[in-house]
């Protein structure tokens, strides 16, 4: 039987405006049909944060500043996003999976995930979107806005919102259907819409949930095999940055436990990833193993040739 992968892709498989985007995706692509084509069933789950980030701001102002826009709640952007991404991706597989003569299909589901209204990310906003800016720009968008903006890492200021923990896929059945049907699914986009659960229905809320988090609750819920996170490294490293940096070429959920009381991964950054691929782990009920590695090198890391494996 046909192993089962969902692939969590990071902010270098997509750019920040669409030009960028357009061409990126035309090498996420190869990977991707790389996977499909090497026999896995692939479902993909994207960030979003530049994204949501730039429209949201963009509605804002135009709302604003006389655009003749109506305000744009902060969902709404987030299923913007889902679409402007997922448009962009599915085309680029599709593209690629004729080029390759392969007889598969490729589309995005706007999926919604349910978070609680109670969680105590709502209080603490930490996911960055948008841009980064400068001091003096930072503060003047947060006097006109209301928005908060945090110092990242020396590279500048960035808008931060909340980030709750994903519960529920709302659109898990449809997903395995088409999965079931040997279909690329593009799901979770930028971790999914975050909604909660009110007497009257789904309702969304401000947020953006992590999108490494989604894909590893996807990855449960689906039965997968491997959870996938691509991002700009090839491999977790201890002492990051430091001269005596070493990479990793596995860990247990353990040593991976004890790594993280070291603190050895950053905040924003490694450490939502390698929990993620903890949970994943852990709640598996097919004994998944979940890879942390680049996109350019995802098909050698399968082989074994680079990245971290997590492991129970
Ligand atoms: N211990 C670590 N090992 C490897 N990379 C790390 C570590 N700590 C922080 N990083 C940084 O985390 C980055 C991945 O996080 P991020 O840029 O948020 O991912 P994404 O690809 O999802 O946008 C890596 O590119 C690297 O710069
Ligand atoms: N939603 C999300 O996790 O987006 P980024 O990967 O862009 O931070």
């Amino acid at each position: 039987m046909a192993e089962r992968i969902v692939v969590a892709l990071g902010g270098n498989a997509l750019g920040k405006n669409p030009e960028e985007q357009l061409e990126l995706v035309r090498h996420t692509a190869k990977t991707i049909v790389d996977l499909s084509a090497a026999g896995y069933e692939v479902i993909i789950g994207h960030g979003n944060g530049p994204q949501v980030g730039m429209i949201n701001l963009a509605m804002e102002f135009s709302a604003s500043h006389g655009g003749k826009t109506p305000y744009m709640p902060f969902p709404e952007c987030g299923a913007m996003s889902q679409g402007y991404i997922g448009y962009h991706l599915q085309q680029a597989i599709q593209a690629e999976l004729s080029r390759r003569g392969i007889r598969k299909q490729c589309a995005t589901i706007v999926t919604q995930v349910v978070v609680d209204e109670k969680d105590p990310g709502f209080a603490h906003p930490t996911k960055p979107v948008g841009s980064f800016y400068s001091k003096e720009e930072a503060e003047a968008i947060a006097a006109e806005k209301g928005f908060t903006f945090v110092e990242d890492a020396g590279r500048g200021y960035r808008r931060v919102v909340p980030s709750p923990i994903p519960k529920r896929i709302v659109e898990l059945d449809m997903v395995e259907q088409l999965v079931n049907a040997g279909d690329i699914v593009i799901t979770v986009g930028g971790g999914g819409i975050p909604v909660v659960e009110t007497p009257d229905g789904l309702k969304g809320v401000a947020a953006v949930i992590d999108k490494d988090r989604s894909s590893a609750l996807l990855a449960c819920d689906i039965h997968a095999d491997k959870l996938i996170i691509l991002t700009a490294v090839d491999r977790v490293c201890v002492h990051f940055n430091q001269p005596d940096q070493k990479e990793l070429s596995a860990m247990t959920v353990s040593e991976a436990e004890k790594l993280i009381s070291e603190k050895e991964f950053a905040p924003g950054s490694m450490l939502p990833k390698v929990e993620s691929c903890i949970e994943f782990v852990r709640k598996s009920q097919t004994g998944g193993t979940a890879l942390i590695t680049s996109l350019a090198r995802a098909a050698e890391a399968l082989e074994g040739k680079t990245g971290t494996v997590i492991t129970k």
